[in-house]
């Protein structure tokens, strides 16, 4: 199959975690006659986006914020991107997680946010989830009938490492749920989303939480998909909404033969004792 139907969800996030919950199922009852195959939420979609509040929401696997997850994506027979949550390990640590279900409720793939969102911009964003946060440990790919997909969580987006390693692992999109501020979200969002998708000649799509301007965090929103060209298929503004897109399978590969990038590479120079250090 090489066309698909993406659908990411631009939604706001109230302290009520199980009222967001019902927030996804609203959307997803909105646009069930459109058939998307991949619904993707934001980044802590369930939780003010708040360090003190990652331990307090968090839950285990299986949990019942996951439950109904499960049963949205059974109920609609899609690919639910769970953006993101607090999960919580049998050890006590808590982790920015993504779960990704089957069109069965199938948990079929895993994300632990790897790289920990701490920055300190002068006159401008300061944040620090090492203050409650684990960080994960590995790339995450999965298959589906339109084949391998990957998701990371937003500040992953900054290390070209993690896309490479999942494309080169065979990933055809990868799902960024997010949520970049006031100071990074002009600076950056697009341009991530840009870079990424030209350097691995892949589609991306991010989901970002609307923006709130009472919230502790302001999220910058337009949530967006970019191509393996590098340009943008189509990006939401600040405000609630949902993003639906096409993403062609074939396009990518018509890319990929025209401008052989992936193909170019000089795998032979390349030194991982270069790349890491
Ligand atoms: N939530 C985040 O990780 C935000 C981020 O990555 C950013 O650059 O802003």
């Amino acid at each position: 199959m090489s066309k698909m139907k993406i659908a990411a969800i631009q939604m706001p996030t109230v302290i009520d975690k199980m009222e967001n919950v019902k927030t996804v199922k609203n959307y997803l009852e909105k646009i069930k006659d459109e058939k998307p195959d991949f619904v993707i939420l934001p980044e802590m979609f369930c939780c003010p986006y708040q360090t003190e509040n990652f331990p307090v929401y968090a839950e285990e696997e299986n949990g019942s914020v996951w439950q109904q997850l499960s049963a949205y994506a059974k109920q609609y027979g899609i690919y639910l991107i769970g953006g993101s949550m607090p999960e919580k390990d049998a050890e006590g640590n808590v982790y920015n997680t993504s779960y990704i279900f089957n069109r069965e409720g199938k948990q079929i793939g895993k994300h632990r946010k790897a790289h920990l969102f701490d920055i300190d911009v002068k006159g401008g964003q300061t944040f620090k989830e090492s203050d409650t946060l684990t960080a994960g440990d590995r790339d995450t790919v999965f298959d589906t009938e339109f084949g391998k997909m990957g998701v990371m969580l937003c500040f992953d987006i900054r290390f070209p490492e993690l896309s490479r390693m999942m494309v080169n692992d065979g990933a055809k999109v990868i799902f960024v749920p997010a949520a970049f501020n006031m100071t990074t979200g002009p600076a950056h969002w697009e341009l991530s989303f840009r870079t990424r998708a030209l350097d691995n000649q892949i589609y991306m799509v991010g989901c970002a939480p609307a923006r709130d301007i009472t919230a502790g965090y302001i999220s910058w929103g337009h949530s967006i998909v970019t191509n393996p060209w590098g340009a943008v298929v189509d990006m939401l503004d600040e405000k609630e909404g949902i993003l639906l897109a096409e993403l062609d399978m074939g396009y990518e590969e018509q890319v990929r033969e025209e401008l052989p990038l992936l193909k170019s590479r000089r795998k032979d120079m390349y030194r991982l004792e270069k790349l890491c250090r």
